[in-house]
């Protein structure tokens, strides 16, 4: 069995993985991702019991128990450059013998779920809206550097996105598919759609402050897309990333959107708490 380098595979002398600091046994099955740090406490005060609480840098994890269930909830931080880091350790941690560094005969598949904030780009998504993503379409660059395979469906439909997007230079998207089991336990019910991931906040997301952006129209070209009752629905800054990464290592995602804004009525909550906690409330219940 191949052994991973000490380069590949970095273990602080603790015996903890390199950026999240935990070992394996403070990882449960069922893990919460959010992107702020101080989100992590508003989830785990609901716990019935905190057992951990650790953190290093912006990836802050509390594991307790909610009855009888464990739950870890973990902060990624912004931008699936941070996904790139919290999904390979968290596999690590539970598919990687950290005293062999081989990889487990028998591979454990997580079930993760994201809380996280989000703007809708069509016009009927109010804020206020728990919506769940049905599949994540990613512009940023995380997937030029890992082979994903997709399903003959997911293939079709990211063919059609190129075909949309052929007029967008330099973007070059790639896509997944939530878990199907998460979508018709948690999300049911729920309103659903693709979200876009975007390396950005501003721009990258047709926001204009003060610098010029390059595409034209940017909300218009995600909110006209189209494919067999399918559409764009909403826009963050991690769902794609997790979608695939969680397909390429075999775990289960499933991302939960708080809209806090409007894109097209030009809305943003003064009130994106209550927002946050209704997504927070609906995830605990249905777990
Ligand atoms: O609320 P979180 O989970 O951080 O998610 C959204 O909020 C951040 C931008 O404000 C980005 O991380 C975006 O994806
Ligand atoms: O519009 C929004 C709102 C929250 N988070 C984002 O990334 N975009």
């Amino acid at each position: 069995m191949h052994k991973l380098s000490e380069s590949d595979l970095v273990i602080n002398p603790d015996g903890s993985i390199y950026h999240l600091n935990l070992l394996p046994e403070d990882v449960a099955q069922t893990v919460i991702t959010v992107g702020d740090p101080d989100r992590v406490s508003e989830i785990s005060k609901l716990f019935d019991r905190v057992e951990l609480k650790k953190g290093k840098r912006e990836f802050i994890t509390h594991t307790g128990y909610l009855g009888d269930k464990r739950i870890t909830v973990l902060s990624t931080g912004i931008g699936t450059d941070n996904i790139d880091i919290v999904f390979n350790e968290l596999d690590a941690l539970v598919n990687i013998d950290f005293k062999t560094r081989e990889i487990k005969s028998e591979l454990t598949s997580l079930d993760i779920i994201r809380i996280g904030t989000s703007g809708a780009i069509q016009p009927d998504i109010d804020m206020g809206t728990i919506l769940v993503s049905s599949h994540g379409l990613g512009l940023d660059t995380l997937m030029k550097y890992y082979k994903q395979r997709l399903s003959p469906e997911d293939q079709n439909i990211l063919d059609a996105v190129n075909q949309h997007f052929a007029d967008l230079p330099g973007i070059d998207p790639y896509f997944t598919s939530g878990s199907s089991k998460l979508l018709e336990t948690i999300g049911k019910g729920l309103q659903r759609g693709i979200t876009v991931t975007a390396p950005g906040f501003y721009a990258p997301q047709g926001r204009v402050v003060r610098a010029e952006g390059k595409v034209p129209d940017l909300i218009g070209k995600l909110n006209s897309f189209k494919y067999d009752g399918l559409r764009i629905t909403n826009l963050e800054m991690e769902t794609a990333g997790i979608y695939a990464l969680a397909s390429v290592l075999g775990h289960n995602a499933l991302s939960v959107n708080a809209i806090l804004a409007s894109r097209v009525k030009f809305e943003f909550s003064n009130d994106p708490h209550a927002i946050v906690n209704k997504a927070i409330e609906l995830v605990l219940e249905r777990l």
